[in-house]
């Protein structure tokens, strides 16, 4: 588990912490999403013992960073994909760090093989590609076999295939019973790999919520119906209180009643239709949804 109170951090007239708080429990991904600079990354070295903040607290499994002896045993992170030694191979670079925690070139080698570098291990880790690097990153946070894991926008520089690869093994290690935070600045990425999210905006955190409950509730009062006479069934769904939009093809999509209601509205006006359906919204349209009446992360977003 990792638990941060209240965290407040400056840098000059900067506020990058503003208050920050949350928890992230074990056997779930959580997601920490918000625009560019809203505070994740300094969150996450702060919760590392990188930074300091100047109030609140950070714990990981109930402990400061910086009181654990072997922390690649508690935490494994991957913050900075390019902070390597370019001329050490991939193999040494791991071997380096498991040495400095007591575990052996065993446990690197099984590493290598789960992240899919085991081919290229003795290669020089300077020539690697993004994507290989965010793997080795990957790698070395496994390292020790941690239950907590914390990975800063780890996606980044993988292709389509690394992308599915990277959502497979992070639900994968939430399924172990492991806590899971992954920062994203994009919900879309973190659609089909987060169980709950942390939306933040200016270094504090907007919304704390499950992802399937954040959905429900977006989806709720959506409805498309397929009609020959959109015009007047969209005034007469709007009369009803309902907002409505036609898309060029007959179909007309229904904000706020519910199928139900969209069914009594266009039978008593006698407008024929032939198909409804209750939709659900994407994460992405959840989030703007959530965070539509936030005026300060709308600020922050249109920077
Ligand atoms: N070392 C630093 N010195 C000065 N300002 C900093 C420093 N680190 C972060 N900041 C500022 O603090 C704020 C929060 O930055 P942070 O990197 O934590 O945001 P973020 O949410 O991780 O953004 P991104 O998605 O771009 O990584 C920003 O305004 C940033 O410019």
């Amino acid at each position: 588990m990792i638990e941060v109170a209240g965290l407040h951090k400056r840098f000059g007239a900067t506020k990058a912490l503003d208050g920050m708080s949350f928890t992230v429990r074990p056997g779930q991904v959580t997601g920490f999403v918000g625009p560019n600079g809203s505070g994740k990354s300094t969150t996450m070295r702060v919760i590392l013992g990188l930074d300091a903040a100047d109030r609140g607290k950070a714990l990981v499994g109930g402990r400061p960073y910086a009181t654990l002896r072997t922390p690649l045993l508690h935490v494994g992170a991957l913050l900075d994909a390019a902070a390597l030694q370019p001329s050490r191979s991939a193999r040494n670079h791991l071997l380096w760090m498991a040495r400095s925690q007591g575990l052996d070139a065993r446990r690197v080698d099984e590493v290598l093989e789960t992240v899919g570098l085991a081919g290229v291990a003795r290669r020089r880790a300077g020539g690697f590609s993004l994507g290989m690097r965010q793997r080795l990153g990957i790698a070395a946070a496994l390292l020790g076999d941690p239950p907590i894991l914390m990975l800063d926008e780890p996606v980044n520089g993988l292709d389509p295939e690394g992308i599915m690869w990277i959502r497979g093994l992070l639900r994968g290690l939430a399924a172990e019973g492991r806590a899971v935070l992954v920062s994203s600045h994009l919900m879309s990425e973190l659609e089909g790999t987060a169980h709950h999210l942390v939306v933040v905006g200016r270094g504090k955190v907007i919304a704390d919520t499950g992802v399937a409950e954040l959905i429900a509730a977006a989806s709720n009062g959506r409805v498309g119906v397929r009609t020959p006479e959109p015009e007047r069934a969209s005034a007469a769904l709007v009369q009803a209180g309902g907002t409505a939009t036609v898309d060029g093809t007959g179909l007309v999509k229904i904000l706020g009643l519910a199928s139900e209601r969209v069914v009594a509205v266009l039978g008593a006006a006698g407008v024929p239709f032939s198909e409804i359906a209750a939709e659900r919204a994407t994460l992405e349209e959840a989030y703007m949804e959530l965070t539509r009446s936030s005026v300060e992360f709308r600020a922050e977003a249109a920077r």
